[in-house]
């Protein structure tokens, strides 16, 4: 992998990813979709018919799997949460961009969505309550925070590309 997304549900991280794969002619990769398509379901009928510890024992797989792969990653919202995963982001030497949003655009962004059961069954108080309890995770594996509240996909993407460029001339430098 080349770079990872991380960050709450409805930061942009699929969004996001998608622009910067084709910008830098990188396959995107969507853990979330890695998932359904190995399942053949989508996330709600997972849930429903394999609970949420039936998600994460895939998402723990399929997130080992997709690191071997060149690409961007976006991960799912709740990927780092598994002490598993945690550590496998943590050890890995791929930079790790965390795409932060208040709890306020965040349910803007996803308060009605039905894709994502949490947001069903938590509501907005419990998806703020969530975010906050995620929120030292995602801090702790990032190489570069975004604030995106005030900022399009596309103007977050172009962040992220100077910051790879310039990460690259450091290291080229040193
Ligand atoms: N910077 C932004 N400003 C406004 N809307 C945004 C922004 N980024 C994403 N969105 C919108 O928010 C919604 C969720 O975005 P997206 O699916 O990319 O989030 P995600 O981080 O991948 O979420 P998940 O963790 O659930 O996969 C989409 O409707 C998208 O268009
Ligand atoms: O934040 C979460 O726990 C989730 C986020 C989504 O990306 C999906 O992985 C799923 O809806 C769970
Ligand atoms: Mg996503």
């Amino acid at each position: 992998m080349d770079l990872i997304l991380v960050g709450f549900m409805g930061a942009g991280k699929t969004t996001v990813s998608g622009i910067l794969a084709d910008d830098l002619a990188l396959a995107q990769r969507d853990l979330d979709d890695l998932i359904t398509d190995a399942a053949g379901q989508t996330i709600p009928e997972i849930f429903a018919s394999r609970g949420e510890s039936g998600f994460r024992a895939l998402e723990t797989q399929t997130l080992r799997a997709a690191l071997q792969q060149p690409g961007i990653l976006a991960t799912g919202g709740g990927t780092p949460v598994q002490d598993a995963n945690f550590a496998v982001l943590q050890d890995t030497d791929v930079p790790v961009v965390l795409l932060d949003a208040t709890p306020e655009s965040i349910l803007t962004r996803i308060g009605g969505d039905t894709n994502r059961p949490l947001v069903q069954q938590l509501g907005p108080r419990g998806l703020s309550e969530l975010q906050a309890q995620r929120n030292p995770r995602y801090h702790a594996l990032a190489d570069l925070v975004i604030a995106t509240d005030d900022l399009t996909p596309e103007e977050i993407a172009a962040q992220i590309k100077a910051w790879l460029i310039n990460r690259a001339g450091e290291a080229e430098r040193a």
